[in-house]
C-alpha cells in the first residue's frame, strides 16, 4: 500500500480519491486587526502544489496570525484563503482540517498516552464509525480502527518514531515529542501541512534530524508545506519560496537565495547584513 493512496475514511472526498497533486493554496489580501493594531495588512501569497513555502519575519511580524487564519483559529477582517476550489475563509478549524489543511503548534500539545494513542487522535476527522459503534466494538468499527492503526504505524515509521510506537509520550525526548506532533498532523492525510516553528527549542542534532524528516515526508507524500521558522538555515535548506513579513506587511518574496540577498530583508529581519544562523 503506497503512502500516497492510503487514506481510509476522509469525509471531504471519497476515501482514496486524493488528487495526484495537492490544490494550490491562495492567500489574497488578508487583513487582521486587533483593536488598534493591524497584525496582517493585505498579505497575499500562493503556495504551489507540493512546494515548501516559508513565512519569515521578525518577532511580531504576523506569522502566527497568518497561520491562525489559514487554520481557521482567526477570522480575517478582509481577504480570502482558498485551497483549490474551496473557500477556507472564515470557516471553522475542524472543517478546514477536513478539507485537507493540518497544522502543528509552536508549543507541544501532545496528550498523555502512547505515541500510537496520540497519532490515532490525528485520525479522528477521517473516522467514519460513530462513537457508539466504536465503544461497542462492532465489527465494522473494529475493522476501521485496524486500518487506521496500520496507517498510523506507517506514518510513525516515516518520521522515525517506529521504535517508540507504544511508548508513553511523557517518556520521550523533547525532539521526539515535537516529532509526535508533526506525525499527528500527518495522520490527517493533509494536502497542506502548516508547520509552526518545527525545530524551536531543539538542539543542533535534533534540528538536523527534523529538517531531514520534513524533506523526506514532503518528497514521499507530495504534500505542500507552509513553514514558519526562525532558523534561517532550515528555511534556506527546505523552502522553495519565501514570503517575508514585516509589521504585518509583505516585504518581499522569492527563492531563498533571492530573499537572503534582499537589502530590506537584511535590514528588517536580520537587523544587520550578517550571515543567518545555520542548521548544521
Ligand atoms: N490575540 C491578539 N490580540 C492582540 N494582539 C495580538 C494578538 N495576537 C497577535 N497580536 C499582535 O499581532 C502582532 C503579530 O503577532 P504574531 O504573533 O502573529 O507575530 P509573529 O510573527 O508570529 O511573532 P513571533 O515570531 O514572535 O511568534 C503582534 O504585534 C502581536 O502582539
Amino acid at each position: 500500500m503506497s503512502a500516497r493512496t492510503a487514506r481510509p475514511g476522509r469525509r471531504a472526498r471519497p476515501p482514496g480519491a486524493r488528487a495526484a497533486v495537492p490544490p494550490v493554496l491562495a492567500v489574497r489580501d488578508v487583513t487582521v486587526r486587533f483593536a488598534g493594531l493591524t497584525a496582517l495588512d493585505a498579505v497575499s501569497f500562493t503556495v504551489a502544489p507540493g512546494s515548501v513555502h516559508a513565512l519569515i519575519g521578525p518577532n511580531g511580524a504576523g506569522k502566527s496570525t497568518c497561520f491562525n487564519v489559514l487554520s481557521g483559529l482567526c477570522r480575517p477582517d478582509a481577504g480570502t484563503v482558498r485551497l483549490g476550489d474551496a473557500d477556507l475563509t472564515r470557516i471553522a478549524p475542524h472543517h478546514i482540517a477536513r478539507l485537507g489543511v493540518a497544522r502543528t503548534f509552536q508549543n507541544i500539545v501532545t496528550t498523555e498516552g502512547s505515541v500510537a494513542d496520540n497519532l490515532m487522535l490525528g485520525r479522528h476527522a477521517l473516522t467514519r464509525a460513530g462513537f457508539a459503534a466504536s465503544a461497542l466494538r462492532l465489527p465494522g468499527a473494529v475493522r476501521e480502527q485496524r486500518v487506521h492503526r496500520d496507517r498510523v504505524r506507517e506514518i510513525a515509521e516515516l518520521v522515525g518514531l517506529e521504535a517508540h510506537f507504544d511508548t508513553p509520550v511523557t517518556e520521550l525526548s523533547y525532539g521526539d515529542r515535537k516529532r509526535v506532533e508533526f506525525a499527528r498532523a500527518l495522520c490527517l492525510e493533509p494536502d497542506v501541512l502548516l508547520l509552526d516553528e518545527p525545530v524551536a527549542g531543539m538542539n543542533a542534532a535534533e534540528r538536523a534530524r527534523t529538517a531531514r524528516v520534513i524533506g523526506e515526508v514532503r518528497a514521499r507524500l507530495g504534500l505542500s508545506v507552509v513553514l514558519v521558522e526562525h532558523d534561517m538555515g532550515l528555511v534556506m535548506r527546505l523552502a522553495d519560496e519565501v514570503t517575508v513579513l514585516d509589521f504585518g506587511r509583505p516585504l518581499t518574496h522569492g527563492t531563498p537565495d533571492e530573499v537572503r540577498r534582499h537589502p530590506e530583508v537584511l535590514r528588517a529581519y536580520l537587523g544587520a547584513p550578517t550571515a543567518p544562523e545555520e542548521t548544521p
